[in-house]
């Protein structure tokens, strides 16, 4: 049997769902063919959120699975919406790489030593607040398009931009970062770093059994937890909503912050639950860690979320 896993073209897309590729053989010894799906997201040059928000690249591959085009896609997991898709199954979570967001400067400039009034690119309403929050003074440019795009702009017409660390680690672009930001004063997108493999629904078939082999329970837990308060909220993948979940021991410890859109208020909140151990995939730590996630997002709308920022809406 040939697996076709159907992906993105962009260069990210590709790079994940390469690394996709090599586990399964390696686990199952089948063989895998990429299937590159292209989405209006990449051919339009109308904004996202004219042709409907980032929805648009999740859905062309959750077409190409229900079409027959591919037999698994590969998920950015913080770009997948939180509300279950029916019919589609996330089959495994692999392990994640860094969830930390990364600073991209030239001549090898922190945030501390960008001077007063630098510009700094980011389109995402959860990193300007946060940038604002520490760098008042900072412009902050909105950028869009993809990785090496959003680069080629330091030292064109900006001082740094700001990326996950996960992206540019799966693309070999490490060499650009000149600063890594801390979790827990800086937590990112709810799943940043994750992978979600997705297939159909389906009984009848073994595909999601042998996707599972790659599932990375730690991974799975975190990001449960992560996402869950993002769906609690309501919230939306651009909504100013950072989160940040990893394992302390057998603890299982969320952070979660809510950001005004100016960055000068804040509601920032941890919560912990233990019993995480060994490597159990089974169904009661998945439902432990999204209770977890749940109860911080019920605090946060308790001690006043909703009132700092608009949360649902797409990008
Ligand atoms: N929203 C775009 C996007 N989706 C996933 C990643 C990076 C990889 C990841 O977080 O898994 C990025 C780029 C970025 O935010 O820098």
């Amino acid at each position: 049997m040939t697996l076709r896993i159907g992906t993105r073209g962009s260069a990210l897309a590709l790079a994940q769902t390469g690394h996709v590729a090599d586990a399964l053989t390696a686990a199952t010894g089948e063989d895998v063919e990429i299937v590159t799906v292209t989405t209006q997201g990449d051919t339009s040059r109308e904004s996202l959120s004219t042709i409907g928000g980032t929805g648009v690249f999740v859905n062309a591959l959750r077409d190409a699975l229900l079409d027959g085009a591919c037999d698994l896609v590969v998920h950015s997991l913080k770009d997948l919406p939180t509300a279950p898709a029916e019919g589609f199954t996330i089959a495994a979570m692999p392990m994640r790489e860094d969830p930390r967001d990364a600073l991209c400067a030239s001549d090898d400039r922190s945030l501390d030593d960008l001077p007063q009034g630098a510009r700094i690119g980011t389109g995402s309403p959860r990193r300007i607040a946060q940038l604002k929050r520490i760098r008042p003074d900072l412009e902050v440019v909105d950028i869009r398009g993809n990785i090496d795009t959003r680069l080629r702009r330091i030292d064109d017409d900006l001082d740094a931009v700001v990326l996950a660390a996960a992206g540019l680690t799966r693309l070999g672009r490490l060499d650009a970062v000149t600063g890594l930001f801390d979790l827990d004063t800086w937590p990112t997108a709810p799943g940043q770093g994750a992978l979600a493999i997705e297939c159909l629904d389906d009984d009848e078939s073994s595909i999601a059994g042998s996707i599972a082999l790659l599932d990375h329970a730690p991974s799975r837990w975190q990001a449960t937890a992560e996402r869950a308060v993002l769906r609690r909220l309501e919230a939306g993948c651009s909504a100013p909503v950072g989160a940040a979940a990893w394992l302390d021991d057998e603890d299982l410890v969320l952070q979660a912050a809510v950001y005004s859109l100016d960055g000068t208020e804040m509601i920032h909140l941890e919560s912990r639950a233990e019993g995480f151990s060994g490597d159990g995939h089974g169904r009661e730590l998945l439902q432990a860690a999204d209770a977890l996630g749940v109860s911080l997002a019920d605090e946060l709308i308790e001690a006043g979320a909703a009132d700092l920022a608009p949360l649902g809406g797409a990008a």
